[in-house]
């Protein structure tokens, strides 16, 4: 990662840990840009600041826990408030693609329940059109083999993700097939037809779940309200 990458992903996850407010519920999200958000808000409730937190990987469970963060399982809590999350591509009409990290399961669910979602992202992150990141599809272990072959019968390049030698294992217990599109011309239509796959668990697409972005550029950070036009 290029230095000017980690300082946007530092000053922009430590800027979102301000967005918190006393007795929120927090999502708190998964990756490298949401570890320094993570950091930031414990030392606010170290402060005081008094939030309960669901987290969307066991990665950030402990991480946060091991920060003396409150973590609540998702089904205690009715709604969540505000979920702070990165992702690995983010389009102008707040389309993302996340999963980079394997976490896009846990991630979509718990956006899915929050009535605020905000991504935060370095520069590198906003793109025109999504697709040059490797699409993550999460699949089922069972007859993972045959339902690769299935993407690359429909046309799409597709990779069982690896980790050490071994096949990547998500959080659920699944393994992740990336999709090497290139560009995605049609996000929603896209979305539709991997989820009516036999064998898909969920992708990495988030349409329309996305309400602002936290966006590190020229080393200051912008919030962007999808209601702007963006
Ligand atoms: O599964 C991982 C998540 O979707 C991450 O939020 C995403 O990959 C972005 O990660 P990072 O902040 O490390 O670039």
């Amino acid at each position: 990662m290029h230095e000017k990458q980690l300082m946007e992903k530092q000053l922009v996850g430590a800027r979102a840990a301000e967005l918190v407010e006393d007795g929120m519920v927090v999502g708190l999200g998964t990756g490298s840009t949401a570890y320094y958000m993570i950091q930031r808000l414990a030392e606010r409730v170290r402060a005081g600041l008094d939030i309960a937190c669901v987290a969307t990987s066991r990665q950030t469970h402990e991480l946060a826990a091991s920060l003396g963060i409150r973590i609540l399982d998702v089904n205690q809590v009715e709604a969540i408030d505000l979920t702070i999350d990165g992702a690995d591509e983010i389009d102008e009409h707040f389309n993302a693609i996340k999963g980079g990290g394997g976490a896009l399961l846990r991630e979509k669910i718990v956006a899915s329940l929050s009535r605020k979602v905000v991504i935060i992202a370095d520069s590198t992150k906003r793109v025109k059109q999504l697709g040059k990141f490797p699409l993550p599809v999460e699949i089922v272990a069972f007859a993972h083999k045959h339902t690769l072959k299935k993407f690359e019968q429909a046309g799409y390049p597709a990779k069982i993700r690896e980790k050490d030698g071994t096949l990547f294992v998500t959080d659920g217990g699944n393994h992740i097939v990336d999709l090497h599109l290139g560009r995605i011309d049609d996000p929603e239509g896209l979305a539709e037809t991997i989820d009516r796959m036999t064998g898909v668990v969920d992708h990495g697409l988030f349409i329309d779940l996305v309400h602002e972005v936290l966006l590190a550029e020229d080393g200051d950070v912008r919030l962007l309200k999808k209601t702007d036009g963006e």
